[in-house]
């Protein structure tokens, strides 16, 4: 791995401050890892990003707005990091400071060793990008887009053609004609996977995918999931989305960014257990036993139990697991039934999307605001 010569990494990393107030654990020992690897150089982390920063000036009356606000974190070779975030909230940016679409305010991130401050030009041979907005000319067929950019990436003559043929086949763009249409007779389906096939021709060793998955059908989706996972070896892959199912499916970690910041970062499943840390207990029961339901909640399993959710006669109870186990629910739904009408009830953990909603409503972002 190439390493560049960084006059600037003193002064950048000598900015960086860990425990800064309010700041997430997880976020700081991120941040914690920067320093490191910055320092030492490392082979194994493809992407390091130093604290970048966007402000977008002011215009038309609006305020200059900071999309971005010191951004640090890593991804290592293999792995498919995923950027969750509200609408707005600065992924795109990120990603867009990344690929060399806008110059950052401040800050830098060096990609394979190169810094893109400096090195863009030579970034561009190993990355791959699928950006939110499909990037394809509608008199070129699917097979001459793929063509188009593996030449970019160097290949040629029959590696070309095989890589062609592979990455059609890997977003099911091969069958009959299809590879041989013209892009303006495709659905928007298909155009999004033939954007994500062309970042990923060549085999990058980093890629930046926004919003892969928008606008497909979910057989299309899965499909695409597996042409993720069969190609993150050796690869650094940044995706962002608002799918909390496809981020865990595919995402060895995840970063949440509120307000341009990120404020949780982690294996979806420690996530899970450290921001989550209750049982989801839903009860149906009838309009007279409301009340009872509660009470018997309150008095029989936790005085802790939290009633995040009350629709019509269907009550949602958070139930912190270090005081009721899964069986004790199990118990208590059967028993209750001889003191309130039980119509339906469910125990589940927390989901990864409940745990986006917890944290990012502690950020300040009201649940309302994200639908
Ligand atoms: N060129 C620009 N000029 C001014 N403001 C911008 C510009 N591009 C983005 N912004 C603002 O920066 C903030 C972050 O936008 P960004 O597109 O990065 O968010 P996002 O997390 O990708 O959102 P989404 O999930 O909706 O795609 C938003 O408030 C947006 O309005």
């Amino acid at each position: 791995m190439l390493m560049e010569a960084d006059g600037q990494q003193g002064t950048e990393l000598g900015s960086v401050s860990v425990g800064i107030d309010g700041e997430d654990e997880d976020v700081a020992a991120e941040r914690r890892t920067v320093g490191r690897v910055s320092e030492t150089g490392d082979s194994e982390h493809v992407i390091i990003v130093r604290g970048l920063r966007k402000v977008f000036p002011s215009t038309g009356g609006y305020p200059k707005k900071v999309a971005v606000k010191d951004l640090y974190m890593t991804v290592r070779k293999g792995e498919v990091f995923g950027l969750l975030g509200p609408n707005g909230a600065g992924k795109t940016t990120a990603v867009n400071m990344l690929v060399g679409y806008t110059t950052p305010t401040s800050g830098s991130a060096l990609v394979g060793g190169l810094n893109i401050r400096k090195s863009m030009h030579l970034i561009y041979d190993m990355m791959g990008v699928c950006p939110q907005q499909n990037l394809l000319w509608d008199t070129l067929t699917a097979a001459e887009h793929l063509e188009f950019y593996g030449r970019l990436k160097g290949l040629s003559g029959d590696g070309l053609k095989t890589a062609v043929v592979a990455a059609l086949k890997s977003v099911r763009l091969f069958g009959g004609d299809t590879g041989k249409k013209l892009v303006k007779a495709y659905s928007g389906g298909m155009r999004r996977r033939l954007s994500v096939a062309i970042s990923l021709i060549g085999d990058p060793s980093v890629a930046y995918l926004d919003e892969p998955s928008t606008g497909l059908d979910i057989a299309a989706r899965r499909n695409l999931w597996n042409t993720v996972k069969r190609a993150r070896e050796g690869k650094a892959i940044i995706l962002t989305t608002h799918s909390m199912q496809e981020a865990e499916v595919l995402c060895d970690r995840v970063g949440f960014i509120v307000n341009g910041s990120l404020v949780a970062i982690g294996n979806p499943r420690s996530l899970i257990s450290r921001h989550g840390g209750y049982l989801i207990f839903t009860l149906t029961t009838t309009k007279a036993c409301i009340n009872t339901a509660k009470e018997q909640v309150s008095q029989k399993l936790t005085r802790n139990a939290r009633l995040a959710y009350e629709v019509s006669r269907t009550l949602i109870f958070e139930l912190p697991t270090a005081e009721v186990k899964i069986s004790e629910v199990f118990f208590f739904a059967e028993n209750v039934k001889s003191q309130i009408q039980v119509i339906d009830w469910a125990v589940t953990s927390a989901t990864l999307e409940q745990v986006f909603m917890k944290v990012v409503a502690k950020a300040g972002i009201t649940a309302e605001a994200l639908h």
